[in-house]
């Protein structure tokens, strides 16, 4: 039915481009659809780029990437659409996380780029967007928001089970029978693995399927001088991005990472980096199943190590649950939309910190 379709957009922390999935969410359950992606075209990420790392950026040109970025949003909508042979009668509202170009935590900012008024304009559409003002406008971090939609969705009346998003960033949804659940980022993953291939390699954007970092052995004395990181033992609720995670860090934390050790070793040691904080919290929780997304299921090297780490403990493809693990983040984004739509209360307050749950986002009519 037209009236529980909703569109989602995302474009995360990696820069690689633009996810969108049409979602049926009638019958409480998620059917996915369809789905598209788009990646960035070269110039516009190298623009995305210098807005998440450099201060300095001209208004002019953030108006610029701004104005790209949302034709990027409109152009998946309409392949999306198209795709299905559908059009935009048989939606809902489009929900648009948009680009993060900076999250403070700390300073209860988070800014997301993508001009929801000109996206619903160009669409003709409803667009819920600017998700994470309210979260933090209570108190809370922000971030990251996909705990309730996991648990709408992963959750089991009996199983301890914990969502795994190894997106730039990972993050955690701890699931637990008969409890709220409760979620966090749990510190780098392809946004460190991206920038240290990206340093060695021109090819390619990341490493494909981890070959790189399979080819090299992880050091422990420069994994545990990583772990040293305070974010790594700071009690949730918690949130990172690549402005604390990037080369900078590696460099200041780990010095003769950058010249002196094999550069395929380092590697390997990032994919531990990215791997042993979330088994840590599947062994201290001992949940009974490990569901992971995200462009870093694509990574045999993480996933395999990931296993290794996890033991007994069964690691799925949350493919296997009914949602294609590229597309996870976006129809997560058409969930909070869908919530958001029906003037549904998102819960918080175990998750980002907030002091009360709440409706998120803000909508644009066209
Ligand atoms: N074939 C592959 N081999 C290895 N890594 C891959 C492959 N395909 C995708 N990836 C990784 O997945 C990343 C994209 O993942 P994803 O789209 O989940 O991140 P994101 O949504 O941008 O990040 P976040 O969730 O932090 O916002 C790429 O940058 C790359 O590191
Ligand atoms: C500020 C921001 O864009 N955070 C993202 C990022 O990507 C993964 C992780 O860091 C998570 O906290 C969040 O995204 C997901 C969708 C979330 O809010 O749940």
């Amino acid at each position: 039915m037209a009236n529980h379709r909703f569109i989602g957009l995302m474009s995360g922390t990696s820069l690689d481009g633009v996810d969108a999935c049409l979602v049926d969410f009638g019958s409480n359950s998620a059917t996915m659809l369809g789905c598209h992606h788009r990646p960035f075209d070269p110039e516009l990420r190298r623009l995305l780029v210098r807005l998440c790392q450099d201060s300095r950026i001209a208004p002019e040109t953030l108006a610029d990437a701004e104005r790209q970025l949302c034709d990027r949003y409109a152009d998946a909508v309409q392949q999306l659409l198209s795709s299905l042979s559908l059009s935009g009668t048989d939606v809902v509202a489009i929900g648009n996380h948009g680009q993060t170009i900076r999250h403070l935590p700390n300073q209860h900012f988070s800014w997301q780029i993508g001009n929801p008024a000109r996206l619903a304009a160009l669409c003709n559409l409803p667009v819920v967007a600017d998700f994470r003002s309210g979260d933090m406008a209570r108190g809370g971090q922000g971030a990251p928001l996909a705990p309730a939609f996991h648990a709408a969705f992963f959750g089991h009346p009996e199983e301890c089970r914990l969502v795994v998003n190894l997106g730039g960033i990972a993050n955690v949804s701890l699931l637990r029978p008969n409890h709220a659940p409760v979620g966090w980022d749990t510190g780098p993953a392809n946004t460190l693995l991206d920038a240290w291939y990206q340093r060695h390699h021109e090819t390619a954007n990341w490493d494909p399927e981890g070959q790189w970092a399979a080819s090299g052995e992880s050091r422990a004395e420069l994994l545990e001088r990583l772990l040293g990181d305070p974010y790594f033992q700071q009690a949730p609720p918690k949130s990172t991005g690549p402005e604390h995670f990037n080369l900078a860090w590696l460099a200041q934390h780990a010095p003769a990472a950058m010249n002196e050790m094999g550069a395929a070793d380092v590697q390997a040691t990032l994919v531990e980096l990215s791997v042993q904080p979330i088994a840590a919290i599947a062994r201290a929780n001992r949940v009974d199943r490990v569901i992971v997304c995200g462009g870093g299921t694509h990574n045999r090297t993480l996933m395999t190590r990931l296993q290794h780490d996890l033991g007994n403990v069964p690691l799925e493809s949350s493919q296997v649950h009914g949602l294609d693990p590229d597309h996870v983040e976006s129809a997560g984004f058409a969930w909070l939309a869908q919530q958001r739509w029906c003037q549904q209360a998102v819960p918080l307050t175990a998750v980002t910190g907030a002091d009360r749950d709440g409706i998120l986002g803000g909508l644009w009519l066209p």
